[in-house]
């Protein structure tokens, strides 16, 4: 009951705050190691506001916090560290190796970031920007924003650059490597989801490039302002039905 009310409300906040209409949302994604982290610090320099759920994932384990001790329980102390951070590593090689450790994790770790995500997002709304940038590896496997994402941004690569690139930056093995490209929608898929796709197989300029161009789409997109006039005129109207009762009462009452 309270779980379901939670949710209800957590609904109601997303639908009331985002949807396209104060600001628009931005969903950024794309298959691991292809260059969302890339894309994002080159959205981050042309000035866009970025809510990044790698970041928030590693701030909701962290030790004390309360899906920290739900992984220690389920997952054992082996993948605690002396410090108690989590061994990071190990876990990974559990949950990748295995479909059902892996929505274990999810479910521990995926309503904490979405409720993380959406307090940062709210800071944004506040402080009156046009669009909010969503960096979300898995906007396409959970489907939780996707609902309220306006224009979605796919960082593609090719197949044999991307597991070259994850080898090289983990240091994983060509199997490890082929392991986590699997545990997510194949490529091919969310490009097809895509309003934009931005092929980083190539260099950082002709990276540059492509995100540049999207980025002054996204400038000159006026989806915002339609529906702040529309709240606007909303509140406008209900200020004067108001006070044009509360003058009504008034001369009924002389
Ligand atoms: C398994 C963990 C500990 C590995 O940590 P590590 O530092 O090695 O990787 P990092 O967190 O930087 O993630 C790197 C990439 O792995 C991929 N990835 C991470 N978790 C998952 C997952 N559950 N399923 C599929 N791919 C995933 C994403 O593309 C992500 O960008 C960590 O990824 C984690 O806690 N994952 C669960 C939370 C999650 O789903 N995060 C993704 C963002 S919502
Ligand atoms: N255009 C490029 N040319 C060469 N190397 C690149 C390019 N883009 C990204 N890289 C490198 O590829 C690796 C993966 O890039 P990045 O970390 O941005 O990917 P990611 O999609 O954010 O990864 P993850 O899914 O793990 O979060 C990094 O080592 C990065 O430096």
């Amino acid at each position: 009951m309270l779980k379901c009310s939670f949710a209800v409300t957590n609904h109601l906040f997303i639908v009331s705050v985002c949807p396209h209409s104060i600001m628009f949302l931005v969903g950024l994604t794309g298959g691991i190691a292809t260059g969302k982290s890339t894309v994002a610090d080159m959205f981050m320099q042309l000035d866009c506001p970025l809510v990044d759920a790698d970041k928030i994932a590693k701030e909701v384990v962290q030790p004390g916090h309360a899906a920290w001790f739900e992984i220690k329980r389920k997952f054992g102390d082996e993948v605690i560290q002396e410090d108690g951070h989590l061994k990071r590593d190990v876990l990974a090689k559990v949950i990748f190796a295995d479909g059902e450790k892996r929505k274990l994790l999810n479910r521990i770790t995926h309503p904490r970031i979405l409720k993380s995500m959406l307090w940062k997002l709210l800071t944004f709304v506040f402080a009156g920007e046009q669009f909010v940038i969503l960096d979300i590896p898995l906007l396409y496997e959970t489907k939780k924003l996707l609902p309220y994402i306006f224009y979605s941004v796919v960082i593609f690569c090719d197949k044999d650059t991307q597991l070259e690139r994850l080898q090289n930056r983990n240091n994983y093995s060509a199997k490890e490597a082929q392991q986590r490209i699997d545990a997510q929608l194949p490529l091919e898929e969310k490009c097809k989801q895509a309003t934009y796709i931005i092929d980083n197989s190539g260099s950082t300029e002709e990276t540059w490039t492509q995100v540049k161009a999207v980025h002054a789409k996204l400038r000159s997109c006026k989806a915002h302002w339609v529906v702040r006039f529309i709240l606007g005129l909303i509140a406008f109207v209900a200020i004067f039905l108001s006070f044009w009762g509360a003058r009504a009462t008034m001369s009924l009452l002389e």
